[in-house]
């Protein structure tokens, strides 16, 4: 019997088995290198860069880069860590019913591959090792570090990198994303739209349906070294490795607090008032796909009512139906940009005929399309190569991407030296006032908390608060995305820095001066207040006259004088009232 042959493929924010790459090279049929694979090993491993394993067997110590840069918040919340374990528990379940496994570890990627690799080579050989393309800072060096890794243990071990996470592909971009990605999202949009037709859309989607997976392998002891970390057992429980990992954050609540639901160590229940009542895993993603979009059938289209006015309702702020709510299993890969735009573009064909149900299918795409905008400017301006970028990535720096802009109109930049510093010892800090949910302004207040309840807010919600702690209080705007990264279980690195950015009026589009009125937001948004005495209880009973404005009287609309809306299609925003 030959020796086996493993096909190992790390796992990073690609936590699904629908469109994988990897999956699809080990086992296509008409391949040679699937011919010569034997076994196929998916991993993943919880980084002990960005989160606490430090209660794990042989874990490193805890590490300061587990703390945010400029506010010192955590990195992840309990919300966020129970979403991610969701997904990665999900997919080993997916793993083991096609009859594979997933190895699930702790530490440091280019340390545990390594010595895995050492253990496998002892009864066989390695073909590789597979994972997604990132575009992050974080992800990168740890790519490239585990590349290095590799080639020390021989020249011939490769790391292959698949291109997965965006909608477009990189390979079918008519412009370089490492450099020349459009300034505008517009600019980008007309680009790249139709790429994603229907056609191409099928063929970038791999499917390996029905398959049975290659074994997975038998591993024994792999040796690790002292305080490196570790691997999962195979019959560890989520709630057990919840427990672990969630205990370094209630024993330090950050600014604002938890929410009660996870004060204690066990896994907290999906709160009752969420808009976005679904775990992380694949299957839970894949559900809530067919349950916004429909399918096709033999009997013509099934579903896909709320897709059908996803543009008219997008910006709602009560219940599910509101908006797909597939951003968290976007971020963790849970669910595949391409096999969602595949299923959204079946479902805009099927209703051609019916153009006010195609503008709003036609809008999950255009939406999508901004997630893929915020992942090439990241790319364009994060990569040392580039002329645009000498160093290292601004995309976390005060003055974002517009200091590599020379078209920026930098007498109305933001001046990061006039910016408020918090002072978290105050209780009247207006940036602490801002975490807990308790600037006076209840829009913003209600946002904050719905935030800190559920780990999720809605897009009106987060332009809104992001507008309000950046334009009207001053605060660096950093403050602000290092507490949404630490909260929310949807958080993408490229999207919430990138988002944050564009608000801050730092980004790499030419206007600056953005601002949201929350007060008009709020009577446009919310005009019976629902959303407002859903999160805050203590103004159920405040009348309509005052709950959006508290220290004046509503009589009618026109009795509040707002300026214009500036007419922008993506933010709406307005001026400053
Ligand atoms: C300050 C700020 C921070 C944000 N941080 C994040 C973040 O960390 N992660 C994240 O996924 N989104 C982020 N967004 C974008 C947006 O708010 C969320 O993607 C959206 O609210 C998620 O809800 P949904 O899945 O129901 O979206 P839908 O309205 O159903 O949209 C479909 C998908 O399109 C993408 N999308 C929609 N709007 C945007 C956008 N403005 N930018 C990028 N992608 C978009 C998302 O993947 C989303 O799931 C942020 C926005 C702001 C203003």
């Amino acid at each position: 019997m030959s020796k086996p042959n493993t096909f190992i493929h790390l796992h990073t924010y690609d936590l699904r088995i629908h469109d994988s790459r990897s999956l699809f090279l080990a086992h296509d049929p008409s391949s040679d290198l699937a011919s010569q694979v034997t076994h196929f090993l998916p991993l993943y491993i919880f980084d002990e860069r960005q989160l606490d394993v430090s209660r794990l067997p042989n874990a490193s110590p805890p590490v300061t880069s587990r703390r945010s840069r400029v506010a010192d918040f955590h990195r992840t919340s309990p919300h966020r860590l129970k979403f991610l374990l969701e997904a990665v528990f999900g997919l080993r379940e997916a793993y083991r019913r096609s009859g594979g496994d997933l190895l699930i570890g702790y530490g440091k990627p280019e340390v545990l591959v390594p010595n895995l690799i050492r253990r496998l080579q002892q009864d066989g050989s390695v073909e590789g090792v597979w994972t997604q393309l990132e575009t992050t800072t974080e992800e990168v060096n740890m790519q490239s570090r585990l590349k290095d890794a590799l080639g020390e243990i021989s020249p011939k071990l490769k790391l292959s990198l698949n291109d997965s996470r965006s909608l477009v592909p990189l390979d079918i971009l008519p412009f370089d994303p490492k450099s020349d990605t459009p300034d505008v999202y517009t600019a980008f949009r007309k680009k790249v739209e139709g790429l994603e037709d229907r056609k191409a859309a099928k063929e970038l989607v791999v499917d390996v349906k029905g398959r049975k997976l290659k074994s997975f392998p038998k591993l024994g002891k792999i040796e690790i070294p002292s305080g490196k970390g570790g691997w999962i057992q195979a019959d560890d429980k989520m709630e057990t490795i919840y427990a672990e990992l969630v205990a370094p954050l209630i024993d330090k609540p950050p600014i604002g607090g938890w929410s009660e639901a996870v004060k204690g160590q066990s896994v907290p229940p999906i709160h009752n008032k969420s808009a976005i009542p679904l775990g992380g895993s694949e299957a839970e993603g894949l559900g809530r796909l067919d349950d916004y979009v429909g399918h096709a059938s033999p009997n013509g289209w099934n579903g896909g009512e709320k897709a059908k006015t996803y543009k008219q309702t997008r910006n709602g702020l009560v219940g599910e139906a509101f908006s797909n709510k597939l951003s968290g299993h976007l971020a963790l890969g849970s669910l595949s940009a391409r096999a969602m735009g595949w299923r959204v573009g079946e479902l805009h064909q099927n209703v051609k005929k019916d153009s006010a149900a195609r503008g709003n299918v036609y809008w999950i795409i255009f939406e999508l399309l901004w997630r893929d905008f915020f992942q090439f400017t990241t790319m364009t301006f994060s990569t040392s190569k580039t002329p645009r970028h000498p160093s290292n990535s601004t995309l976390f720096d005060a003055d974002g991407f517009s200091s590599q802009m020379s078209n920026y109109p930098s007498d109305k930049r933001p001046k990061p030296e006039d910016w408020h510093k918090p002072n978290w010892d105050d209780p009247n800090d207006p940036a602490r006032r801002w975490c807990e949910g308790r600037t006076g302004i209840p829009f913003i207040d209600a946002n904050m908390r719905e935030l800190r309840e559920t780990g999720w807010m809605s897009n009106r919600g987060r332009q809104n608060v992001a507008s309000f702690l950046v334009k009207d209080l001053y605060v660096d705007w950093r403050v602000g995305a290092e507490f949404f990264e630490m909260h929310l279980v949807d958080y993408d690195t490229c999207s919430n820095w990138g988002n944050w950015q564009y608000q801050a009026g730092v980004g790499n589009d030419p206007r600056s001066d953005r601002q949201f009125n929350p007060i008009k937001q709020a009577f446009d948004y919310d005009p019976q207040g629902e959303y407002v005495r859903l999160w805050m209880p203590e103004l159920k009973d405040v009348s309509d006259r005052y709950l959006h404005f508290p220290w004046g009287e509503y009589t009618s609309r026109a009795s509040i004088v707002f300026s214009d809306d500036d007419g922008l299609s993506l933010n709406d925003t307005v001026g400053d009232g």
